[in-house]
């Protein structure tokens, strides 16, 4: 298929790779989906919520109440997330893996499928069990066969849970094998006390996973239902050939659990950009993702999957609209 598609782009009326990334994107679309005529609609922006015990041990500036006050936002479409997610097209589903909030208005765009209510602290335990985090992934493949099954061509990812990027950071120094200080950076804000905080735990969280003879539980010991739930979401979105588009060090995360767990988890996977935090370009290097974009960003919220959205429709229309140079010059 890659070889199709890359005969194809030669082929057209340009000179061959004269449209630079565009091509490789165009490449990395069509493999997702194992076709030379990929489609881009429609798509869907899913952000799965989580909070985390860990929060309680002052690794970040931001207490736990704002995930549900960002998901608030989302329901009334005013987070960064909607405003992109509209911006580009696509539909907004927000699933609650496993907040703290409660009275979140029910109705369509929101799913309240909690596996628990806020993960316990991996500074001083498992931040679930293994069962707790089979639960959140097999809610996050629910909501990709789902999507399978309503038509839907896109997936773009995306996240909202404080103290999220420790859980990360952990998990990436883990599955990457990276020293843990390497992943650690600011998150959404740090003081030089909350990052020296964030830096222990995580180093004493990566040193008891790393002593857990079961990878499953050294995984979720690390996990947060979010995250857990981005796994499964992004191994059944591949099953099904859909294309799952990846945001920054949080789904970076996710993804290298679902690598590390299921054969063939990012067949349908494109990294949509490398975000400022430290360690997300080494989770893509181990990924083995390219990404497309470089813009600073540092939210999550699946801001840099929904900003590649209008890319992955250039790269769409070149290999479906585009002359071949034999038909220009009759050749
Ligand atoms: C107002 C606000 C909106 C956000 N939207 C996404 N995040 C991002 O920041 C959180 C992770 O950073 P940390 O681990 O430092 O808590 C996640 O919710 C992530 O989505 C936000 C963070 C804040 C404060
Ligand atoms: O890269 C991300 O997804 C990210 C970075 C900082 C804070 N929240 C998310």
């Amino acid at each position: 298929m890659t070889t199709d598609a890359k005969t194809r782009l030669d082929a057209l009326a340009k000179p061959p790779g004269s449209l630079g990334k565009l091509e490789r994107l165009a490449l990395r679309l069509a493999a997702t989906q194992g076709r030379l005529d990929p489609r881009t609609r429609p798509r869907r922006l899913v952000i799965f919520a989580g909070d985390h015990g860990v929060v309680a041990d002052g690794v970040g500036l931001w207490p736990s109440a704002v995930t549900g006050a960002m998901m608030r936002l989302m329901r009334e479409g005013r987070s960064s997330a909607s405003a992109l997610g509209r911006a580009a097209g696509a539909e907004f589903l927000l699933v609650d893996a496993g907040s703290l909030t409660e009275g979140l208005a029910p109705g369509p765009g929101f799913l309240d499928a909690r596996v628990g209510r806020g993960t316990a602290s991996l500074a001083h335990g498992p931040a679930m069990s293994v069962a707790e985090f089979d639960a959140a992934w097999a809610l996050g493949a629910r909501v990709a066969a789902e999507a399978a099954g309503q038509g839907i061509a896109v997936l773009a990812l995306g996240e909202m849970g404080i103290g999220n990027t420790t859980a990360a950071a952990a998990l990436g120094a883990l599955l990457t094998g990276e020293a843990p200080e390497a992943m650690v950076g600011p998150g959404a804000g740090a003081s030089p006390e909350s990052l020296a905080r964030k830096r222990a735990v995580v180093a004493a969280a990566v040193a008891r996973a790393r002593a857990e003879p079961d990878h499953r539980a050294a995984i979720a010991g690390l996990c947060g239902y979010e995250i857990a739930a981005l796994a499964g979401c992004i191994a059944e979105g591949s099953r099904h050939r859909l294309t799952v588009v990846l945001d920054g060090l949080i789904v970076g995360a996710a993804a290298l659990v679902a690598q590390r767990l299921h054969p063939g988890a990012l067949d349908g996977a494109i990294a949509a950009h490398v975000g400022a935090e430290p360690g997300h370009a080494r989770m893509l290097a181990t990924l083995g993702l390219e990404p497309f974009l470089d813009w600073e960003l540092r939210l999550g919220e699946g801001s840099g999957a929904a900003l590649l959205l209008p890319l992955l429709d250039g790269a769409a229309a070149l290999l479906t609209e585009v002359a071949t140079l034999a038909e220009v010059t009759g050749g």
